[in-house]
């Protein structure tokens, strides 16, 4: 995986000015209990609203490196909205007010010398439906490379790639063949290889699984928990089984837009701080 971070073109001053032992202000004590050096994604009063719409309270929080964060949290809480902050997709919705901060390495990625595309290479994403292109196989996976201008040897990155999502060897004797001719579930791993192609160092996905039959969700929860070995993965689930069998972390969004508990998944699970947070997981309501 690539070491560089930058998300313009041109050298960057922007750095991380949060002076030593400063804290952020959070409605929970938990949310800052990844620890800075680990630090991948984090939120400082970050909100948004669609217009008069206040779809996220000042959110704080670390994301981990390498590990699966799961956000959770019942219809409308603003998990989509979060997952949208973080590289920027919300760009695409005019309505959509950004407030605070949302830094990726230290970099507020709404600073005005970052680069969305730059950063979309970095963190990549994978939708709720699988959406291949109406290319090949091959073309999927190889369309962004060439979009990028990328140097190396094509045809091994898309091998990698599709290695990396667990399909290559369920396709590698129809690589001309259409995308669209695979099944549900080896259309949404060929989304997941689009995703690494570029070699991002973050994945968001949007409840990914949540239009596969069961068997196709198996085979991409087991991909997450390879894909968490090379890098850091946000996903957004509805399913709050898949949350506790697929990440480390879970953050758990209440009505409102307000995050309101973040820590490891288990506690939350077994032992969650906040009274709401054990209604919604024991399914008093959501
Ligand atoms: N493009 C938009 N324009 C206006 N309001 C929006 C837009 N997108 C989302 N919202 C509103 O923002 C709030 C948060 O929506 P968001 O989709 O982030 O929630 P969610 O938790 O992901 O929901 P779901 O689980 O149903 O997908 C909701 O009140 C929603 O109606």
């Amino acid at each position: 995986m690539s070491d560089s971070h930058s998300l313009t073109d041109e050298p960057t001053d922007a750095t991380d000015d949060t002076a030593p032992g400063e804290t952020i202000d959070d409605t929970t004590p938990s949310i800052q209990e990844t620890p800075e050096r680990d630090t991948v994604i984090e939120a400082k009063d970050l909100t948004v609203h669609y217009g008069d719409v206040e779809a996220l309270k000042p959110v704080n929080v670390r994301l981990p490196e390498r590990k699966v964060t799961a956000i959770i949290g019942p219809s409308g809480c603003g998990k989509s909205t979060f997952l949208r902050c973080i590289n920027r997709m919300n760009d695409m919705v005019d309505a959509a007010r950004i407030g605070g901060e949302l830094r990726y390495r230290g970099t507020n990625v709404y600073g005005g010398d970052v680069d969305p595309v730059a950063l979309r290479r970095r963190i990549g994403m994978v939708f709720q439906k699988p959406n291949p292109f109406p290319k090949s196989i091959y073309d999927n996976v190889a369309y962004g490379l060439k979009i990028q201008g990328y140097d190396g040897d094509i045809d091994e990155r898309v091998e990698e790639a599709l290695r990396g999502a667990a399909l290559w060897d369920e396709v590698k004797d129809q690589l001309d063949e259409s995308g669209l001719d695979l099944s549900g579930g080896q259309q949404q791993r060929l989304c997941i290889a689009r995703a690494i192609a570029p070699d991002p160092e973050v994945i968001l996905m949007d409840e990914p699984a949540s239009a596969l039959d069961p068997v196709a969700t198996a085979k991409v929860e087991d991909l997450i928990d390879e894909l968490a070995e090379s890098y850091t993965v946000i996903i957004v689930t509805h399913n709050m089984q898949q949350a506790a069998r697929i990440s480390d972390k879970t953050a758990v969004f209440l009505t409102g837009g307000r995050l309101v508990e973040f820590g490891d998944t288990n506690r939350i699970f077994e032992n969650p701080e906040n009274q709401r947070v054990e209604d919604y997981i024991t399914g008093k309501f959501g």
